[in-house]
């Protein structure tokens, strides 16, 4: 289960400045009033448009950075106080997917298994399994280097996922996949939400309608760093008076373009 509460966090960046000049500071408020409740069994998105504030919540949720106020934990575990064994109980695929392109998939999936003190043998299983799992036998015992995005994003997917965790994090998981290798991973979290995939506790982002309209459980609407609504996809229907998802998402999210 992943709890966040009311987090908030702001970057301090330079503006651009001429070739002899330094730019000036500028305090970006990147994250201002996000929560989100995710239980087990249960696919929850964080649906915004560019710049919502996704990413930066997904970081600080795996511990990348601590928020400057407001509450994470997962399964109970505070991440700010302690990370290594929230990081232990999460499974995180982020939007950079950095495999070493010198190792297989599997030596790349076996690795990280080693890391999170699996031993060899397990390791090796659990990267066999997670192949048929994710359809990727072709590529097991090839080279990363070359990999497709799909193939890349799928390793990276494994390795996430061989120690097991009880919950799953993705950031925008279907950027630059095709239909079918979109339609494969949509099942595999299916199957990982189901009581036989381990019922685990999925929370992804998202700026796709139907990618949240085909899984999600729950949907957190986040807009300008804020999370503005949450619901079913119908309930969310219902709150914004809507027939199409688009329609409710921008009435949710963007009410000052809406022309009433
Ligand atoms: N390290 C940083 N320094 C300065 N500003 C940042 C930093 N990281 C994020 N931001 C800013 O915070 C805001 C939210 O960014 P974030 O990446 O969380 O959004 P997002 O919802 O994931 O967007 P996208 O869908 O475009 O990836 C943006 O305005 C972004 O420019």
């Amino acid at each position: 289960m992943i709890e966040i509460q009311d987090v908030h966090k702001q970057f301090t960046s330079r503006t651009g400045a001429g070739l002899f000049k330094r730019g000036t500071k500028r305090v970006v408020q990147a994250v201002q009033g996000v929560t989100l409740q995710a239980g087990d069994g249960r696919i929850t998105g964080l649906l915004g448009a560019n710049g919502a504030g996704k990413t930066t919540t997904l970081r600080m949720l795996a511990g990348l950075f601590p928020p400057d106020a407001g509450h994470i934990a997962v399964d109970g575990i505070v991440v700010k106080d302690e990370s290594l064994k929230a990081l232990a109980r999460m499974g995180i695929l982020g939007d950079a997917h950095g495999l070493y392109p010198r190792l297989s998939a599997r030596e790349n999936i076996v690795y990280f298994g080693r890391l999170q003190g699996m031993d060899a043998d397990t390791a090796n299983a659990r990267a066999t399994e997670l192949g048929k799992l994710l359809e990727m036998q072709a590529i097991l015992d090839r080279r990363a280097d070359g990999f497709s995005q799909g193939e890349r994003m799928k390793t990276a997917l494994a390795r996430a996922l061989v120690h097991d965790p009880a919950n799953i994090v993705l950031d925008e998981p279907t950027n630059g996949l095709d239909v079918l290798a979109t339609r494969g991973l949509r099942e595999a979290l299916r199957w990982l939400r189901s009581p036989e995939g381990g019922g685990k506790c999925i929370v992804f982002s998202t700026h796709i309608m139907q990618e949240v309209e085909q899984l999600c459980d729950e949907v957190v609407v986040v807009s300008k760093g804020r999370s503005v609504a949450r619901g079913s996809v119908p309930a969310l229907l219902e709150q914004a008076q809507a027939s199409r998802f688009e329609d409710a998402f921008v009435k949710l999210a963007f009410p000052e373009e809406v022309t009433p």
